[in-house]
């Protein structure tokens, strides 16, 4: 058994204040390996999005800690916590979140730039995530001049450029018709799979469960389930 890219041991996390106080996450504990793509699912509210963000530190637990590469970041400071998102945690985000007035290229390009990365290497290896998802054809394509699913995919190439080992999406098709949704998810499968990353997915789609190696189940702040499958993407 290898070590997992990223793990969440014994998260809780309370949102809110006072009367308004949520405990959003109730002792949660996952481990995503290199190599497989992980639906999490579970009812609105229940705490997905949430355990996403703690997962790519732009939260902190309120109890428990987060492992990346078997690095805690407990106590970590801010700056800490942005470097290590930076280096192994790509997003990607239901609604795309591009630039609109940046091509294809420039937008992937841009994650490279907030690296510091701003060779012409980096323009090569933008292009090269571009065609990884499918868009060799549109690299100086503007967004409006894409379809949601071809944001979509830009919006992966954005995500993979920097090499992370750990992918994280919010509801990544759900902007998207089926047969667009299926396509990205596939991509993101093949991310996993052939390029040894860990995926997790946030997702309500049942529509997903086929190409997915694991589910896992969250309901009111506790995983309750989770399920290995035989994926069916080869
Ligand atoms: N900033 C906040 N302040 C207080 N409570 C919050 C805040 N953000 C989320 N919550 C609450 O925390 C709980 C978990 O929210 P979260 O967004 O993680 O759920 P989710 O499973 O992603 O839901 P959805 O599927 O609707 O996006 C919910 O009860 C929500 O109302």
């Amino acid at each position: 058994m290898t070590d997992p890219m990223i793990e969440a041991v014994n998260v809780s996390k309370d949102l809110g204040s006072g009367a308004a106080k949520v405990a959003a996450l109730k002792g949660v504990s996952l481990a995503l390996n290199g190599g497989e793509l992980t639906l999490l699912m579970g009812p609105s509210g229940s705490g997905k999005t949430t355990l996403l963000s703690i997962l790519g530190c732009m939260l902190t637990p309120t109890e428990g800690t987060v492992r990346i590469r078997g690095r805690s970041t407990g106590g970590a400071e801010p700056e800490d916590l942005a470097l290590l998102r930076r280096e192994h945690v790509g997003f990607v985000f239901q609604s795309f979140h591009l630039f609109p007035t940046l091509s294809a290229t420039d937008n992937v390009r841009l994650a490279l730039d907030i690296r510091g990365e701003r060779s012409r290497r980096a323009k090569a290896k933008s292009r090269e995530a571009l065609a990884r998802v499918g868009l060799p054809h549109k690299l100086k394509a503007f967004p409006r001049e894409l379809s949601g699913g071809e944001q979509q995919r830009v919006a992966i190439a954005r995500a993979i450029v920097g090499n992370p080992s750990i992918i994280l999406a919010d509801e990544p098709t759900a902007a998207l018709d089926g047969e667009n949704g299926q396509a990205v998810m596939k991509i993101l499968a093949g991310i996993a799979r052939e390029q040894g990353r860990a995926v997790l997915i946030v997702t309500h789609d049942p529509r997903l469960l086929p190409l997915a190696d694991r589910v896992v189940h969250i309901e009111d702040g506790r995983i309750v389930r989770e399920e290995r499958r035989g994926a069916e993407l080869q």
